[in-house]
């Protein structure tokens, strides 16, 4: 059957972006270039979903565009793509009424390599929009066809490297390839009366989840081929590979993390494991380089105390490229211990260092700063004046996605 001529190409709005964080995509690069020598890496472009209404949430705000410690959750799914440096290009659909506020989030979390197109009114259709503004070179757009696409829902935020290069690999060997769960309940078959009718065996099946992948022909050919019927009502894209395409995706088993934002539980679960992967990391940062630093009692402690969190010390942040270091490890977890000033210009620094890298863009960061004083040796009133002034401080850098606080641990000098 000759595949249906194309519908009218969607609007496709420009691309957007800013400029490229260094530190994931340099290590991205780094993996992409230790690839087996001799094997071309396929041109790879991704189609995100996201013109749903997200019924099933119960909230007035689509789920893509619900907040995840304040932060729309398709930001979350755009910076897990955008880790992968192999990606060249993500084409997010989004309704034309959501247009401008996902404009807006990509400038303002500044996400790349995005690109824009309208969503259909339903998944299928959203998603062979995405192919379509991958399909054509238009000569006002940076997009070209890819040899290999990725199409992942957009309100599936926990998607990792390894699990993407798996499924473009085996798309680039079978035609198609998508990631698998075990399932959680077992599937069953109801009657017309609304009983029984059989089970399935539950060892036998598994769930269809994302991230999954097509030669880019193999996906496109199918979806021009398809029914208005599997346009309207189908849910599985590795279906219609098969269906249209005679092409039988290869499977690939996902981590437990790939499942997607539906019900509202799910938002909480995704923020509940977003805070726990941000807070894997404690940085304390002291204001001398005393080996007798109460600073480094603290971190036995920390390290004592907090098995799976990593707890690292530096000294004196006054050395701007140690600190370009711990803010490339993307900590967002710090501890500033000072014994010998209350003079928090050390804090202004730190922050000032802390918005410079971005780091609180996507993140909050949160900043504890500690200050040990004599008591004998510190006039009171004149220290808690400086210190007051942090409080003001903290107010002025919370809007800035930065937490700040104050500990003040007054104690006499031991005789
Ligand atoms: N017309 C549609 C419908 C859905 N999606 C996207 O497809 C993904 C998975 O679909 P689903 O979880 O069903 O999202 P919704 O349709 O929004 O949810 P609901 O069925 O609860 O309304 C989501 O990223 C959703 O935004 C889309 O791009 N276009
Ligand atoms: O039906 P929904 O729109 O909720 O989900 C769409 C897909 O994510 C879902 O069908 C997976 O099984 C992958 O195909």
């Amino acid at each position: 059957m000759e595949p249906r001529p194309a519908a009218p190409r969607p609007r496709l709005c420009d691309s957007l972006g800013a400029d490229q964080t260094p530190s994931a995509s340099t290590l991205n690069a780094a993996r992409a270039e230790a690839r087996p020598a001799g094997r071309r890496a396929p041109a790879v472009a991704a189609v995100l979903p996201a013109g749903g209404s997200g019924e099933r949430m119960g909230v007035p705000t689509p789920k893509q565009f619900c907040p995840v410690l304040e932060r729309p959750l398709i930001s979350y799914t755009l910076q897990a793509l955008e880790r992968v440096c192999w990606i060249k290009d993500i084409v997010v659909a989004v309704t034309g009424e959501n247009m401008e506020a996902m404009k807006g989030i990509i400038q303002k979390y500044q996400h790349q390599r995005i690109s824009l197109v309208e969503a259909g009114v339903t998944r299928h259709r959203s998603i062979f929009n995405g192919l379509k503004a991958l399909a054509e070179d238009q000569p006002d757009s940076k997009l070209s066809k890819p040899e290999v696409v990725i199409i992942h829902d957009a309100v599936r935020p926990f998607v990792e490297e390894d699990v993407l290069l798996k499924v473009v690999t085996a798309a680039k060997e079978y035609g198609a390839a998508g990631a698998i769960r075990p399932l959680v309940s077992t599937v069953i078959s109801p009657s017309a009366d609304g009983c029984l009718d059989h089970s399935l065996e539950r060892a036998r099946h598994r769930a269809s989840e994302m991230p999954q992948a097509f030669l880019f022909d193999v996906i496109y050919e199918a979806y021009q081929q398809c029914s208005d019927y599997d346009l309207e009502f189908g849910t599985e894209c590795l279906q219609l590979a098969l269906k249209y395409g005679h092409i039988k995706a290869k499977l690939v088993e996902g981590s437990p993390d790939l499942w997607k934002v539906t019900y509202k539980r799910d938002l909480y679960a995704a923020e509940s494991i977003i805070k726990e992967r941000i807070s894997q990391h404690i940085c304390l940062i002291m204001d001398t380089k005393d080996e007798n630093h109460v600073g480094h009692r603290l971190e036995e402690v920390l390290k004592d105390e907090l098995n799976h969190v990593k707890v690292t010390s530096r000294l004196p942040c006054h050395t701007g490229r140690d600190l370009d270091q711990i803010v490339s490890e993307q900590c967002y977890s710090y501890v500033c211990v000072n014994v010998m000033t209350s003079d928090f210009e050390e804090i202004r620094k730190l922050v000032n260092m802390l918005e410079e890298s971005n780091l609180s863009i996507l993140y909050p960061v949160v900043v504890i700063s500690v200050y040990f004083l004599d008591y004998k040796s510190v006039p009171f009133d004149q220290k808690m004046e400086n210190l007051m002034q942090i409080r003001e401080y903290a107010k002025e850098v919370k809007k800035r996605n930065i937490l700040l606080c104050g500990l003040l641990i007054y104690y006499p000098q031991l005789p």
